[in-house]
């Protein structure tokens, strides 16, 4: 089976290859594909439209077998901005899993710059002092003390994908 992952972030790609890992015969392709939203995603829907555009972009890309797309955003609530991540398994028929992963404020200073129109990864590198978070811990990291990494958060997000479609194949035979 050919898995076709539409990024090449270590911290996403890391996480699809856990998601898949009790499978046997698999292989996987890391593939740069639009996800057809900005940036930096500002609403849920925003964020899954994103995550399916990636799965839907790779799967045709990649002539695999399933495709799979994560992506990061933020939304505005009444508690202030929350990050939000999401994640889409699409088979090749067409039928698509969603699930989301963990959702934590932002400070009020990342979320200004964010505010004034600035993208999390470098707003994150310059808030921690660090090169990269985006592929490495991650906002989430940063702000769970290293309790959750990115990588684990998607992690979490593909064991909900791949369980909602191994669900579905059990229960439809
Ligand atoms: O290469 P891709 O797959 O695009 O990976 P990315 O890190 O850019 O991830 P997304 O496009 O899904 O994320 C949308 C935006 O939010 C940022 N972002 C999302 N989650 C983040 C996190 O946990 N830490 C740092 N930046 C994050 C990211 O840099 C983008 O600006
Ligand atoms: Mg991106």
């Amino acid at each position: 089976m050919i898995i076709c992952i539409g990024t090449k972030n270590p911290a996403k790609a890391g996480a699809v290859k856990e998601g898949f890992s009790s499978m046997p015969d698999v292989e996987f392709l890391e593939l740069d594909v639009s996800s057809g939203v900005s940036a930096q995603p500002f609403s849920d829907e925003e964020t899954i439209t994103g995550a399916i555009n990636r799965a839907k972009n790779a799967l045709a890309a990649g002539k695999g077998d399933i495709g799979i797309g994560l992506e990061g955003g933020v939304k505005q609530t009444e508690h202030g901005l929350l990050i939000c991540n999401w994640g889409a398994l699409v088979l090749r028929c067409g039928r698509t899993y969603i699930g989301a992963g963990a959702s934590i404020p932002l400070p009020a200073d990342v979320a200004d710059a964010l505010l004034a129109g600035e993208e999390l990864g470098p707003v994150m590198d310059r808030y921690a002092n660090k090169k990269n978070v985006r592929h490495n811990e991650g906002a989430i990291g940063v702000f769970t003390n290293g309790k959750i990494t990115r990588q684990k958060m998607f992690a979490h997000v593909m064991e909900s994908l791949v369980g909602q479609y191994e669900y579905e194949l059990k229960t439809s035979q």
